[in-house]
C-alpha cells in the first residue's frame, strides 16, 4: 500500500473538528504531532521515534478503513460509529468532542401532534431508531449541512442534530423539544490488530488515559 509503513500502528484519526481537539491531547500523551500541525495537503503522517502513522479521513470513512482492516485504530466521533453501525471494539472514550443529539423545531412545532413528521437531518439511523422507540412513524429526508434551514423554510416540521454550545440552534431562534444521546470522541480499534499489536496498542491506551484525567483534573481546579 503506497505510503503505509507495516510495522507501524495505523491510526486513523477524523479530519476537521475531531483533528483540532485530538491533536492537544495527542501531544499531552507525548505522542509527536508536529507533522500532522504542519500538514498542508498531507494525509498520512509519522510520529518521529514513535511507531505510530496517522490516516486523516472523514468520520464515516475511519469507520471503513478499520473494518477492512486498512487502519489498526481509528478516532470517531459516537455519532459516527452509532449511525454507521461500526462494531468496532471500543477501548477508551476521549472525552473530547462532547456534544448532544436534540430534536429542534420553530416554537410553533407540536411534537405530540397526531401527524406524520418530516425530519431532517445527517444522521437518518439515529433519528429512525429515536422515533422508533417512541413508536412513531416519521418522514426522513438526509441533509447534508446547515440542518437548521429545515424547519425554516419548511422543508422538515423538526430536526434531529448535533448541538454543542446551543449557539447555533439560539440564533437561527430554534428550541429544542428533546435531548438524545451524548456524543464524544472514541478510540476503537480493529478486533486483529489488537490481537497482533496489544501491547504497542495498550501503550498508546494508557498514555491516552494519563493526558484525559490531567485534562479533567485541570478542567475541575
Ligand atoms: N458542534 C458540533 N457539531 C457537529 N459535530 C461535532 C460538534 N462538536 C463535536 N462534534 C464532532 O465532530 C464531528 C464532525 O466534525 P466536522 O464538523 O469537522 O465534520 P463534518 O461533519 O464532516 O463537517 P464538514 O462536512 O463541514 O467537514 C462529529 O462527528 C462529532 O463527533
Ligand atoms: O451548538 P453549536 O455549538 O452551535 O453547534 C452545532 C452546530 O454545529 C454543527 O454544524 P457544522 O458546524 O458541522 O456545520 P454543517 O451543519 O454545515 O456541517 C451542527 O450540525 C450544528 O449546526
Amino acid at each position: 500500500m503506497t505510503g503505509v509503513n507495516k510495522n507501524r500502528i495505523k491510526i486513523a484519526l477524523t479530519k476537521g473538528r475531531v483533528e483540532k481537539q485530538v491533536v492537544p491531547l495527542l501531544e499531552k500523551a507525548g505522542i509527536n504531532c508536529d507533522q500532522i500541525r504542519q500538514k498542508k495537503r498531507r494525509l498520512i503522517f509519522d510520529s518521529p521515534v514513535q511507531p505510530y502513522e496517522f490516516i486523516l479521513a472523514k468520520g464515516p470513512d475511519v469507520t471503513t478503513f478499520l473494518e477492512r482492516g486498512a487502519a489498526d485504530i481509528g478516532i470517531v466521533g459516537s455519532d459516527i460509529l452509532v449511525e454507521h453501525r461500526s462494531n468496532q471494539y471500543e477501548l477508551l472514550d476521549l472525552k473530547t468532542g462532547e456534544c448532544q443529539f436534540v430534536l429542534a423545531s420553530t416554537n410553533d412545532f407540536d411534537p405530540n401532534e397526531p401527524k406524520r413528521k418530516i425530519i431532517g437531518t445527517k444522521y437518518p439511523n439515529i433519528t429512525k431508531k429515536y422515533f422508533d422507540r417512541l413508536g412513531q412513524d416519521v418522514e426522513i429526508i438526509k441533509i447534508e449541512g446547515s440542518v437548521e434551514l429545515a424547519p425554516l423554510t419548511g422543508l422538515a416540521d423538526a430536526i434531529v442534530d448535533i448541538t454543542e454550545t446551543g449557539t447555533t440552534i439560539k440564533e437561527n431562534n430554534l428550541k429544542i423539544y428533546d435531548y438524545l444521546d451524548k456524543v464524544s470522541t472514541r478510540l476503537v480499534v480493529n478486533r486483529m490488530s489488537l490481537k497482533q499489536h496489544s501491547k504497542e496498542i495498550y501503550v498508546l491506551v494508557d498514555k491516552l488515559e494519563g493526558a484525559i484525567k490531567d485534562e479533567n483534573l485541570s478542567k475541575e481546579y
